[in-house]
């Protein structure tokens, strides 16, 4: 399979896809001091929580080498000297200590669990309040898989840190440490030889796991292939069948889910060929241990004697078994450092602009919006918008039309504070639109786009969207003055149909009147539109037109204008072209000017009225 990945949709997707894997993607990060302590100082709320963990991290330490020095000592005691009573008592104290042991451990893990889902429920609401913060340029520049994978993956590799690595690391080696202590006291020369092999095998145990890490991380890529492919042919089957592509699909899926296959086995194969290769490894350190202990009891005027080697035996296994664990808690804390300065990265990034330190809150806004001089670009040094200068009195009409990106769209993202005027200024009521507060503005300023935003849930859930205070009964209020009650109430469930995913379950009418319906609700002092091309039967577009005008009635509207029944009754028809308005007056003054709006309208008036999405 490797050698056709040239040219295999697989080869193409990888290669792609790795390209995109640059530093921010990296699956370990080295130790870093003072992230350990950012991690650590994320534990402060549940201090109490902490202390009794770690007391318990210290006590299990203590335990588990206190089990088996138990255990040596009655060999060596009471074993070896036949003492019956001495023996029933040893094994009634490691019954005792082992029962005390799994109490610890109960509490140490519960204590661990209950910690590293409040730190990681607690980040993950920080992410979520920080990236809906976020302005509609961040969103534009980053991509939705990775906002998903720092909210998913990311958090799950934080989460075993805070749960696992730091506890249990502790544990190990402080279990190392007095394990160390002890064999030191029972012979110096063995623990000199025990010193010398253990670096080995944290070598040959490090290597296995960065091995072992890489294909892990190569079989998540291939995983997250296949599921990104995945979800994108279930939404985009009706392209798919409408193409006839299921075949080539399906053969480039397959082709994936092989490759993931392949990774998967390599991953096994690693850990095939290692893990059986580490248990050698030990079990040699111990054959070598074995030579030089009876050579130790052998030598005439040695100190060491058997009870002393069984001692050492004992605390040596000790010793050795944390080595192969601190190796992949040592791979997990890399990994998890590099989760949790990937998250603290993007909750530190400020947002390009937010409300200022004496924000201005218009309460209520009137819907007086002047554009002086204004000119933007969404990469600098590309101005899409350039000197654009218009008022809007309150109540008035605006409709924007032009050409395909002439800049209709990029006004509107003005209007809404979705982006900043490189130049100029955008003012409402009078003060500029950037020293208002954000949740004033937004409360008071409505949204219909062509490709509105359902969320999941029913009918009524998503009209309170804009007011959720509101019970059914306004919900119907608002329904009639839109004129259009009968044709949601005739849903299967009334309001309480459910609109499916994206509101799938909707007709392109209905769907559009629900959007009405929820800007109405809202209430909106300035209403911006971005009327539907759709082709809609004319009845319907006839009830659209009537609960259109109805919602705009009284508000200050800016329509990016696609039918020329919405034109005529506009205040102000403004015509872009190249991100300038060449032309701006009434419907009848530019057609009687006879200009770029007459020619464009030569164009609505031929299709039934309707303008067609290149004008
Ligand atoms: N997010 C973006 N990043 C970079 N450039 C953009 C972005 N959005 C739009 N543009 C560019 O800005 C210019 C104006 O686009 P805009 O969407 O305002 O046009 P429009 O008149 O609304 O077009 P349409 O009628 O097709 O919706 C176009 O050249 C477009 O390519």
């Amino acid at each position: 399979m490797r050698g056709c990945e040239k040219t295999s949709a697989v080869g193409v997707l990888k290669r792609a896809l790795t390209r995109q894997i640059d530093r921010e993607d990296e699956r370990q990060r080295p130790l870093d001091l003072g992230l350990i302590r950012r991690l650590f100082a994320s534990t402060d709320p549940w201090r109490r929580q902490r202390f009794w963990l770690l007391l318990a991290v210290l006590a299990r330490a203590v335990q588990l080498p206190a089990l088996t020095g138990l255990v040596a000592a009655v060999i060596r005691g009471p074993i070896a000297a036949g003492d019956a009573g001495g023996i029933a008592l040893g094994a009634l104290a490691f019954a005792a200590l082992a029962v005390s042991t799994q109490i610890v451990l109960h509490f140490r893990q519960k204590l661990a669990l209950e910690l590293g889902e409040a730190v990681v429920c607690d980040l993950r609401c920080r992410l979520f309040r920080h990236i809906q913060s976020m302005p509609m340029r961040w969103f534009h520049t980053n991509r939705i898989g990775r906002v998903v994978s720092r909210m998913t993956s990311d958090l799950e590799d934080v989460r075993a840190g805070v749960q696992d690595v730091f506890f249990v690391s502790l544990v190990q080696l402080v279990q190392m440490l007095i394990a160390a202590a002890a064999m030191l006291w029972y012979d110096s020369v063995l623990f000199l030889t025990v010193l010398m092999l253990a670096p080995v095998i944290w070598l040959i145990n490090r290597h296995f796991h960065r091995l072992l890490s890489t294909a892990l991380r190569d079989m998540r890529e291939s995983f997250s292939r296949v599921t990104a492919t995945l979800v994108e042919s279930v939404v985009g089957t009706r392209v798919t069948q409408s193409f006839g592509r299921e075949a080539e699909n399906s053969r480039m899926f397959a082709e994936l889910a092989a490759d993931h296959c392949e990774w998967n086995t390599r991953v096994l194969r690693t850990q095939g060929t290692f893990l059986p290769l580490l248990e050698l490894n030990s079990q040699v350190c111990m054959a070598i241990l074995l030579l030089a202990g009876g050579y130790r009891v052998l030598t005439p005027g040695s100190a060491t004697d058997i009870g002393d080697v069984v001692g050492f035996f004992f605390m040596a296994s000790l010793f050795f078994a944390p080595i192969s664990i601190l190796g992949s808690q040592y791979n997990q804390a890399l990994t998890a450092l590099a989760g949790a300065e990937r998250l603290y990265r993007l909750l530190d990034l400020q947002p390009e602009w937010g409300d200022v330190p004496d924000a201005v809150v218009l309460q209520p806004i009137r819907g007086h919006v002047q554009f002086c001089e204004v000119s933007f670009g969404y990469e600098p040094g590309t101005p899409v918008l350039q000197r654009i200068s218009f008022e809007a009195r309150p109540g008035q009409m605006v409709a924007l039309v032009g050409q395909t990106g002439s800049g209709k769209s990029s006004i509107i993202n003005l209007i809404a504070r979705f982006y900043r005027a490189t130049e100029g200024v955008v003012l409402v009521d009078g003060t500029d639109i950037c020293r208002l507060q954000d949740q004033s503005l937004h409360r008071q300023l409505g949204m219909v786009q062509q490709q509105n935003f359902l969320f999941s849930g029913t009918v009524a859930d998503n009209i309170r969207f804009g007011c959720p205070e509101a019970d059914d009964e306004r919900i119907r209020d608002v329904l009639r003055r839109l004129d259009c009650e009968d044709l949601l109430e005739s849903l299967p469930e009334g309001l309480q149909t459910s609109v499916g995913e994206g509101g799938s379950s909707l007709s392109a009418g209905q769907k559009q009147l629900l959007c009405f319906a929820r800007a109405m609700l809202a209430d909106p002092a300035i209403l911006i539109l971005d009327e539907a091309t759709n082709s809609i039967d004319s009845g319907t577009e006839a009830r659209l037109q009537r609960s259109l005008e109805s919602l705009i009635c009284g508000r200050t509207s800016f329509v990016v204008a696609h039918r020329l029944s919405t034109i005529r009754r506009a205040d102000q028809v403004l015509v872009l072209d190249g991100g300038r308005i060449v032309e701006r007056g009434t419907h009848s003054e530019l057609l009687a000017a006879g200009g770029v709006y007459s020619g464009l309208h030569a164009g609505f008036a031929g299709v039934g009225g309707t303008v067609p999405r290149a004008a």
